[in-house]
């Protein structure tokens, strides 16, 4: 089983030999990343959520690659220009996601409403994940209810727990507990009805873990009335959030667009009052079932309605101080980075920065608004600021990020020497399977593809860059005794993805993270910057 890695940094392009593999269900993960540093690890061993591991995975492999930053060369985003809202007409000023981290208690809760509180000339968009853990809580009860007859559903801890939070929130908070009794007797209705029909369909999964945002939105929303500010709690199915039918993994529709500024707007002119918003969550457009937009995807929701009102700023509160150069679990000494742009958080994001949801900053970067990643817990810090552009001169390497859950597959045959049309009959099989590929590393004998991980874990197929940065990076790679067993070069041309053992995955990640972040940067940056006295602007 394999995992990845990307980093990202100032390299000059380099072509690369693919290696042949042998054909094994490795699994691992080419990533091309163009921008931003990131390593993505991947393990075959399933997930139950967001970077969290099944199991332990042995005889693994890792893809690292090796990225460069991109150098602000226009946009080539094809952006569809907001319709202008004008000043006087912008009912709201910003939109603020805060994730679980920020919402876990009752004091958390007092503590955003008072930093909502503390910024009384803005007019701000509120949008609320489930509280803490509350997803994974209500993941793991729904798939026990699949075992433990109907009977036993009042015994399963995952509900107690959850039923202990948001009571005991409600309580500390002085909120009446109306505001979430109905939602908690429902709840166990539907954990009965899981129980009673022994399956867990992706549809029923989203309606189960929709409770967690609609239970914080409506406990904060009354939080802040009950303080004087007038909030109106909304279900995002209920207010345009339109999605595919994709439950589990939803795609947000055009059509959400003018159907939130509308609803939004509308309610403003009528009856003013912060919106305190469900993140994650949406409104199949064929069964008007409720979906998700996959873990994480409060941020989504949060870019959605900024771009949706033309909003001249985007706030994501989180439990770090910004993106930072690593994920802190596994480099503690990791830095928060000051400024990425929107394609260096995309590919960082969707390469397994579990900071950011992989498609969040589409909708930012198209309504070409800046998101500022800022820290709940410390919101003096001055976190990252994500814009269309930003100054390339002096960026060396930007961020490593993990990514769990990759496969690589491998196709060897010598029926391809020469021959016209085979990758075309490759890929036909994965549109056909509507799964889409990352990174194609291919040889005249071989060819070596990583798929979408979160496409194949909704459609339960998985049991489970040269120049000086490069060659810096194979240094501390060989140092540490690590075989990469693949390169490949993303088709930006920027990134480079090397595949290793994924058991030597996260010394790797420390090992390059200690020597491009930890180590004086001067001498890499120098040799970068003046290399061969151009910089590369890559695109
Ligand atoms: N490169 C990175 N920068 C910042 N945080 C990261 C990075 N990689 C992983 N993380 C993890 O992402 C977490 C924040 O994301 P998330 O859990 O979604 O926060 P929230 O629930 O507040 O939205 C951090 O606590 C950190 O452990
Ligand atoms: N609660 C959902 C949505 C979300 O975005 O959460 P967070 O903001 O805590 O990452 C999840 O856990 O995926």
């Amino acid at each position: 089983m394999a995992s990845a890695m990307n980093l990202c940094g100032n390299y000059y392009n380099s072509t690369f030999a693919a290696a042949s593999v042998k054909a094994s269900h490795c699994q691992s993960h080419l990533l091309p990343c163009r921008i931003g540093f990131s390593v993505s690890v991947g393990a075959a061993v399933p997930i139950s959520c967001r970077g969290e591991r099944g199991g332990s995975g042995s005889g693994n492999k890792t893809a690292f690659s090796v990225s460069c930053c991109r150098a602000a060369t226009g946009r080539d985003i094809l952006v569809e220009e907001n319709e202008a809202v004008s000043e006087t007409e912008r009912s709201y000023t910003c939109v603020m996601k805060f994730g679980g981290s920020s919402l876990a208690s009752a004091e958390r809760m007092r503590e955003v409403a008072n930093l909502i509180m503390s910024f009384p000339e803005e007019r701000p968009v509120i949008v609320l994940s489930a509280m803490g853990k509350t997803t994974n809580l209500l993941l793991l009860a729904g798939e026990k209810a699949v075992s433990c007859g109907v009977s036993n559903v009042d015994n399963i801890e995952e509900l107690s727990t959850i039923k202990d939070l948001h009571l005991r929130t409600v309580d500390q908070l002085g909120v009446d507990r109306n505001v979430i009794a109905k939602h908690l007797e429902e709840l166990e209705q539907l954990l009965k009805g899981v129980a009673m029909m022994k399956e867990l369909t992706r549809r029923t999964q989203d309606y189960l873990v929709s409770f967690g945002e609609c239970m914080s939105t409506r406990i904060f929303a009354a939080y802040l009335n009950k303080m004087g500010v007038k909030a109106r709690q909304y279900d995002a199915f209920e207010m345009g959030f339109i999605t595919t039918d994709d439950f589990t993994n939803a795609d947000i529709l055009e059509a959400t667009y003018p159907a939130v500024a509308k609803r939004l707007h509308g309610d403003w002119v009528a009856d003013p009052a912060i919106p305190i918003v469900t993140g994650f969550l949406g409104k199949a457009r064929k069964s008007c079932a409720v979906t998700t937009l996959g873990r994480g995807g409060s941020d989504l929701t949060a870019t959605t309605i900024g771009r949706a009102l033309g909003l001249p700023e985007i706030q994501v509160w989180k439990d770090v101080d910004g993106v930072l150069t690593s994920d802190p679990n596994i480099c503690p000494q990791a830095e928060p980075v000051p400024c990425l742009t929107f394609d260096e958080a995309a590919e960082l994001a969707y390469f397994g920065a579990q900071v950011l949801h992989p498609q969040s900053m589409r909708p930012a970067r198209e309504g070409d608004i800046p998101v500022r990643v800022k820290n709940s817990y410390n919101p003096k810090a001055p976190g990252t600021l994500i814009t269309k552009a930003r100054d390339m001169s002096k960026a060396v390497l930007t961020s490593i990020v993990l990514k769990r859950n990759v496969t690589m597959l491998d196709i060897v045959s010598t029926r391809m020497l020469g021959q016209y049309g085979f990758l075309a009959k490759v890929f036909s099989i994965f549109e056909d399977l509507g799964i889409s590929v990352d990174v194609v590393a291919t040889s005249e004998v071989s060819i070596s593809l990583t798929l979408d991980p979160s496409k194949l874990w909704s459609r339960e197929l998985i049991q489970q860059k040269s120049s000086l940065i490069l060659e810096k990076a194979f240094r501390v790679l060989r140092t540490l005794g690590v075989n990469v067993q693949m390169i490949s070069q993303g088709a930006s041309k920027v990134n480079i993805s090397l595949i290793v053992n994924d058991s030597e995955a996260e010394q790797c990640v420390r090992a390059l993270h200690k020597t491009f972040f930890d180590s004086e940067p001067s001498q890499l940056e120098n040799e970068c910057i003046q290399g061969n006295g151009s910089h590369p602007a890559i695109s």
